[in-house]
């Protein structure tokens, strides 16, 4: 395909890399936008675009004198979210995308979405941002790069990506690149008045793992539209990852330093909105301990030459649930978004030009919401959408760990599971070996979030929290994990060690049995205490839990009977998980690692079922 001339800003392009070239020619050639911009990724390109929202009416500036060069931002009300139904992984085969992915073929996706993308820039500006996942300053650099015809895109993935021109030059003329195409399918006829949140109600979020590519159209949102993040550095990585013996997990990163001095790295996997931002940035309530952040999404893992497993964050910025974030619970995120440079998407906006969201104290007497209606407390609605996000550089992280550049990464010495479930999954619990903890994260459960479009509070299956963005089949998935803990020095003292959280256990009226937050500093410190081998436990059907004795509680204001109640493992209630345990493995058929059902099998004997 030839470009038409037409297209102001093709013919002068800032790179000589042919392929990427020719791709871009072909896709402006396809969706025909009215001129091609190659994102340079500095601060006036930031400037200008973000100009350019203000003044469509897309972002509203913020007070300069409480949130600098920040914005507010309202979505369509029906662009909110990542669409799972909508997601597909189209391998070449069926059967390699799996039970618990959507799947087309490829040649069909491919004529679908081509017929949707003909012409879909029209009347709009096709931007082109190299991007980076991780240090460019790695051995094999993860370049992608997306084309995409929304600036809140192109703003957003400044903040979360490190791109522009810097990755271009990296690149040079030949670099293997993920090329993500994303169109918002909002074309624009000459004269024609543009909306403030231009979308489409038909949306595929497509991926193609043999050739490593990504196709996005119709939403502009978060996961659905910020290509680099959960499109390619979980679905698509998760693929190289299992062909190249390595993972891409939906992990936290932090680091843990203990009164004397002691430096501890873990990683955690909660699903989406159950507290991977708020753990990554803990303030600790115990005194001497402290906890710097690596990342609060997304990590990178593999083996190093001392047969240790490293993670790295491939992200530059936090995308991060607002409602609950406050002084109280998240100090560190709100240092974070007070140094400004942030845009805020479906929260309210306060009448002196801040922003306000549910969890964040008491409410002004007047707002305006995430639907742009006016809002006074006490009524039914939220100001803001449960799934609203802030987007801010991690950089401005207070308690950034200045590892987190390293393109080596940081040697992980313990996993976390974690869900949200009410009953059943005790606060804490340890994992008997390798294997066990692969079992835990395999038959991990929680309730379902705002995060995802759909029915929230509804317990599902999400293995290791990456049901929705595990790339290929699951069964295979659970094979390479365990395959990895086989571990390259053949070592498994040299492993991780894992571990079950559920910060979100109810009482019998509903309170929180635990305190959440700064408190989890407590469970952290027993994890430690169990790496090094002197934590208390008591061996249960499910792993290690400690006993209220063998948590560190001092100063801690909870009724022990919750503290118990948050502990305890209840035959019954886990005798109940067994069939849905047996059914959620049946998925996967002869692709389930035999000694997975060796560890239900064995559970199953602990807890007396036959
Ligand atoms: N009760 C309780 N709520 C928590 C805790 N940690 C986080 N939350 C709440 O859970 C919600 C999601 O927390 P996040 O830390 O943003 O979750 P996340 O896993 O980073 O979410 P994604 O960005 O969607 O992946 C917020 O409303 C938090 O306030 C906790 O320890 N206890
Ligand atoms: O991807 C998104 O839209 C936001 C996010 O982090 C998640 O849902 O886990
Ligand atoms: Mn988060």
């Amino acid at each position: 395909m030839s470009a038409p001339t037409t297209v102001r800003g093709l013919e002068d392009a800032p790179t000589s890399h042919a392929a990427l070239l020719s791709w871009v020619r072909e896709v402006a050639a396809l969706t025909t936008p009215e001129r091609v911009v190659w994102c340079d990724g500095s601060e006036q390109e930031w400037t200008r675009v973000t100009d350019e929202l203000v003044d469509a009416g897309v972002l509203v500036r913020l007070n300069p004198e409480l949130r600098p060069n920040s914005f507010w931002c309202r979505t369509d009300p029906t662009d909110v979210a990542r669409v799972e139904e909508r997601t597909f992984i189209c391998s070449v085969d069926e059967a390699d995308a799996g039970p618990t992915n959507n799947w087309m073929a490829p040649a069909e996706m491919k004529a679908r979405m081509t017929a949707l993308y003909r012409g879909s820039m029209r009347g709009r500006t096709m931007y082109v941002i190299p991007f980076c996942m991780g240090p460019l300053t790695a051995e094999s650099p993860m370049f992608g790069v997306e084309i995409t015809d929304s600036p809140y895109v192109v703003a957003s993935m400044r903040v979360m990506t490190r791109m522009g021109t810097a990755v271009l030059e990296k690149m040079g003329g030949d670099a293997a690149f993920v090329p993500a195409l994303h169109s918002i399918g909002a074309p624009l006829e000459p004269g024609e008045a543009d909306v403030a949140w231009p979308c489409n109600t038909e949306k595929y979020i497509s991926h193609f793992p043999e050739s490593r590519e990504i196709w996005s159209y119709g939403s502009a949102y978060g996961g659905n539209a910020l290509l680099g993040k959960k499109c390619f550095s979980l679905r698509i990585a998760s693929t190289m990852g299992r062909d190249e013996g390595w993972l891409a997990e939906h992990m936290l990163i932090l680091k843990l330093t203990s009164p004397e001095g002691a430096t501890k790295y873990i990683a955690a996997a909660f699903p989406s909105a159950c507290g991977k931002t708020n753990l990554a940035m803990l303030e600790p309530t115990i005194p001497g301990w402290t906890v710097e952040t690596l990342g609060d999404d997304i990590a990178w893992m593999r083996f190093g030459d001392d047969g240790r497993l490293y993670a790295v964050n491939p992200e530059y910025g936090l995308f991060g649930v607002a409602p609950g974030t406050d002084w109280k619970t998240n100090p560190n995120a709100m240092r974070t978004l007070a140094a400004g440079n942030s845009i805020y998407t479906n929260v309210a906006l306060t009448d002196d030009g801040d922003i306000w969201w549910e969890g964040m104290g008491e409410p002004p007497a007047h707002l305006v919401d995430w639907k742009g209606r006016d809002w006074t407390p006490g009524g039914e609605e939220l100001s803001s959408h449960p799934n609203s996000r802030f987007c801010t550089p991690i950089t401005q992280c207070p308690i950034l760990a200045p590892e987190y550049d390293d393109p080596r990464g940081v040697p992980i010495d313990a996993i976390l599971f974690g869900g949200r479930r009410k009953t059943t999954i005790p606060l804490v619990s340890e994992a008997r070996d390798w294997v066990h903890g692969v079992f835990q994260g395999a038959t991990l459960s929680s309730e379902t979030t705002a995060a995802a479009v759909g029915q929230v509070g509804v317990v599902r299956r999400d293995p290791m929290a990456m049901l929705p963005f595990i790339g290929y089949h699951a069964g295979d998935y659970f094979r390479h994990w365990i395959e990895m803990g086989k571990g390259r020095a053949g070592d498994e003292s040299l492993l991780p060690r894992v571990f079950y959280v559920n910060w979100f256990r109810r009482g019998d009226e509903g309170q929180f049995l635990w305190p959440g937050f700064g408190e989890n500093s407590r469970v952290l410190k027993w994890v430690v205490e169990r790496l090094e081998g002197r934590g208390g436990a008591v061996e249960t059907p499910v792993g290690y839990v400690p006993s209220a004795a063998d948590l560190d509680l001092s100063g801690l204001d909870v009724a022990p009977a919750d503290i118990e109640a948050a502990l305890r493992i209840d035959a019954e209630e886990w005798k109940a998980e067994i069939p849905q345990i047996t059914e959620w493995f049946e998925k996967f058929g002869d692709k389930l690692p035999a000694v997975l059902w060796a560890e239900l099998d064995a559970l199953k004997a602990r807890l007396g079922v036959h």
